[in-house]
């Protein structure tokens, strides 16, 4: 059979779950959790490998940066049979209560992206699935890491969140960046509001855990604030997440 025009994959993989890295370079340090896991596809920013967990083919994907990558990944995927979705990511902290090394679980998204915008009106929420979400928070628990719930803020221009002084449009950006704080949001990222919108759009499951790397607001009020690029945490928790809602699905089937 032919294959997706981007990921690359044919249509009969026989996975519903995915977990969606947007580095490809995370994709084999995810596949190392699960079992006999195997090389798939690589085309553009999609790198795949499959392998099983409980007994259930797992797809790892990377969606590349952005909503335009994410949202083809996740239309994909869905072709494929995919319906479960868990993003595993980085972010950087607006709270000063969300350090560097932290989680941070999405429940929602700020849509200040483009991507959605050409799904649906922006009076649409994007917001996780609930169940996803329940699953990646008791995943969290039990590694016993420090973690947050809550919204995050999705945008396109990485360098208009981290120099907005430099743009154009920098007032702009930096009234709604001090609105966001302002309104709570916990973190930065560039994937979830495209994700959430799509897999909502398709009637499919998605949720997401975002690894801190740092916290600008932090920075900005002379706190503590160093780096921390270590993802395994997050890794572990979007895999562990995944076994327990393969036992959610099979109870709800029972
Ligand atoms: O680490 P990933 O999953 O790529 O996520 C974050 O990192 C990238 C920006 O550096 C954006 O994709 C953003 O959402
Ligand atoms: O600050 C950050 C860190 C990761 N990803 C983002 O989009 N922003």
């Amino acid at each position: 059979m032919s294959e997706l025009y981007h990921v690359g994959l044919t249509p009969e993989q026989g996975a519903k779950y995915a977990i969606l890295p947007g580095d490809p370079g995370r994709v084999e340090k995810i596949a190392q959790l699960l079992e006999n896991p195997q090389f798939v596809a690589c085309r553009r920013e999609y790198k795949t490998y499959a392998g099983t967990l409980a007994g259930e083919r797992v797809l790892v994907t990377s969606t590349g940066i952005g909503g335009p990558s994410a949202a083809i990944a996740v239309e994909e995927l869905y072709m494929t049979g995919v319906r479960n979705f868990i993003r595993v990511g980085t972010c950087g902290g607006m709270q000063h209560q969300v350090m560097s090394g932290d989680m941070v679980v999405a429940t929602a998204a700020v849509r200040m992206e483009g991507t959605s915008k050409e799904y649906v009106p922006i009076e649409y929420p994007a917001a996780a699935d609930f169940d996803v979400t329940c699953a990646l928070v008791d995943a969290a628990r039990h590694l016993n890491k420090p973690f947050h719930t809550g919204v995050v803020q999705c945008k396109d221009s990485f360098y208009g969140q981290h120099d907005p002084g430099r743009m154009p449009v920098g007032v702009e950006l930096l009234n709604k960046w001090d609105a966001w704080v302002k309104a709570g949001c916990l973190a930065s990222e560039m994937e979830s509001a495209a994700l959430y919108t799509v897999a909502g759009i398709l009637r499919a499951r998605a949720g997401c855990v975002l690894s801190v790397i740092w916290n600008q607001e932090r920075e900005k009020a002379g706190l503590s604030n160093e780096p921390c690029h270590d993802t395994q945490a997050a890794i572990e928790v979007a895999v562990e997440a995944i076994r327990i809602l393969i036992s959610y699905n099979r109870q709800d089937s029972q």
